[in-house]
């Protein structure tokens, strides 16, 4: 297959971690012998110093004519210590999201076997665990009006969601449970906000389309407990823009780090791919960040365009590298190895491990094995 990909960097540990993915995708290429040209961009912050535009038409018109977006992270402390700024990283994001149309945000989460040791929660209850969220991405708060008076001291943020927007989202989510373990659970803040109970009679509507979905429902703030109290209740996850933002970083917990989590960005006629987590400008050229949700981000590349064999392999090939503890110091503080050297082995098992192969018929990500 032939996939042109537009790379988006970004700023901070962005560049480094999308340079393993490249890698890892460059070697699926040589293995199965596809053809993926990458042709890279400026966003961000990076994107403000070249141009004072986080989002340059030229960034745009990239995206649009690739066949995927690989995006690394975005954002930097001289704009997060300074709320006066104008122009900031973040909106070259949200307009890319907002203009490419990408309204679902899917985010899957699951405890891997041999991390569960090094998680911050106890074992027994994170083992198994195994969901995906499913976060709206173009409505809600972050894309409403916002105000500030002219004395600076009153603000305010409109979190607006239509009927339409609701029902696009939950149609995906009922037919991913449909492929899973046939539950959704919807979190919100129905008993305080309008646009909450909007998706509630939203939901409960559809939901009578799909009768052997189990759904069920939670206030966001009994679910961030729900999350880490018993995180196996949850299969599918369907959430608004912000709430689905807040509970996916809290989530990241029970895989054990938040630079394991990648997401798949996507609407009617593009798509995007990037981990979940942001720029961690502390670690910038430090060779300290995972790079594993970005190369999981590769995977769901790969997976969108029914590549399942090769997503599978990446997936594999990871799971082998934290099964060797080849892996950077966030996973496991006496095992460091640098962002470059996971991807590097990731990428080498890939390309000369003739025993990674793939069991089963019906691949998704997460059941690869290694045999
Ligand atoms: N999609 C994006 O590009 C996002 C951008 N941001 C931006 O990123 C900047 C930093 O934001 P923060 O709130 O500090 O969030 P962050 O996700 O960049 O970092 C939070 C913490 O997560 C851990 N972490 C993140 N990525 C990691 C990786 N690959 N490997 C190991 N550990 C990792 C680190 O402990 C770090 O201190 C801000 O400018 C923010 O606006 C934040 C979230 C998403
Ligand atoms: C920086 C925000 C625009 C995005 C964010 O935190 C996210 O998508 O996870
Ligand atoms: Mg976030």
């Amino acid at each position: 297959m032939k996939l042109n990909i537009a790379v988006l960097a970004g700023d901070g540990i962005g560049p480094e971690i999308t340079q393993q993915s490249i890698k890892v995708l460059k070697a699926i290429a040589e293995r199965f012998d596809h053809e993926f040209l990458f042709e890279e961009a400026v966003v961000g912050a990076s994107a403000i110093d070249l141009t004072e535009n986080p989002l340059p038409d030229a960034t745009l018109d990239l995206c649009k004519k690739s066949d995927a977006v690989l995006f690394g992270a975005i954002g930097d402390p001289k704009y997060d210590n300074n709320p006066a700024a104008k122009v900031r990283p973040e909106q070259g994001l949200l307009k890319l999201r907002k203009e490419l149309g990408l309204f679902a945000n899917i985010r899957p989460v699951r405890a891997f076997e041999r991390l569960l040791e090094h998680s911050p929660l106890r074992p027994d209850r994170i083992e198994g665990a195994d969901m995906v969220i499913y976060r709206e991405l173009t409505g809600g708060i972050y894309f409403g009006e916002k105000t500030l008076s002219e004395d600076e001291r009153e603000a305010s943020d409109l979190c607006v969601y239509t009927a339409e927007e609701i029902e696009r989202m939950t149609h995906l989510a009922f037919e991913a449970a449909q492929k899973r373990r046939n539950k959704v659970t919807l979190v919100d803040k129905a008993n305080v906000l309008e646009t909450s109970r909007l998706w509630r009679r939203t939901v409960k509507e559809i939901a009578k389309d799909y009768p052997d979905v189990e759904l069920d429902f939670l206030y966001v703030d009994n679910a961030a407990m729900q999350m880490i109290i018993n995180p196996k209740q949850f299969d599918v996850i369907l959430t608004e823009n912000m709430f689905g933002d807040i509970i996916s970083d809290e989530a990241s917990v029970i895989g054990g780090s938040i630079g394991l989590l990648a997401s798949a960005s996507v609407g009617k006629e593009h798509a995007l791919f990037e981990p979940i987590h942001g720029s961690y400008p502390q670690a910038a050229g430090k060779g300290i960040a995972n790079p594993i949700a970005s190369i999981l981000s590769a995977a769901m590349l790969l997976e969108h365009f029914n590549l399942l064999e090769e997503a599978a392999i990446i997936q594999a090939a990871v799971d082998k590298s934290l099964e060797m503890n080849i892996c950077t110091s966030d996973i496991n503080k006496e095992s460091s190895y640098s962002t470059e050297k996971v991807g590097t082995f990731i990428e080498g098992l890939i390309l000369d491990n003739e025993d990674l192969k793939i069991n089963g018929d019906n691949l998704s990500l997460g059941q690869a094995t290694i045999i």
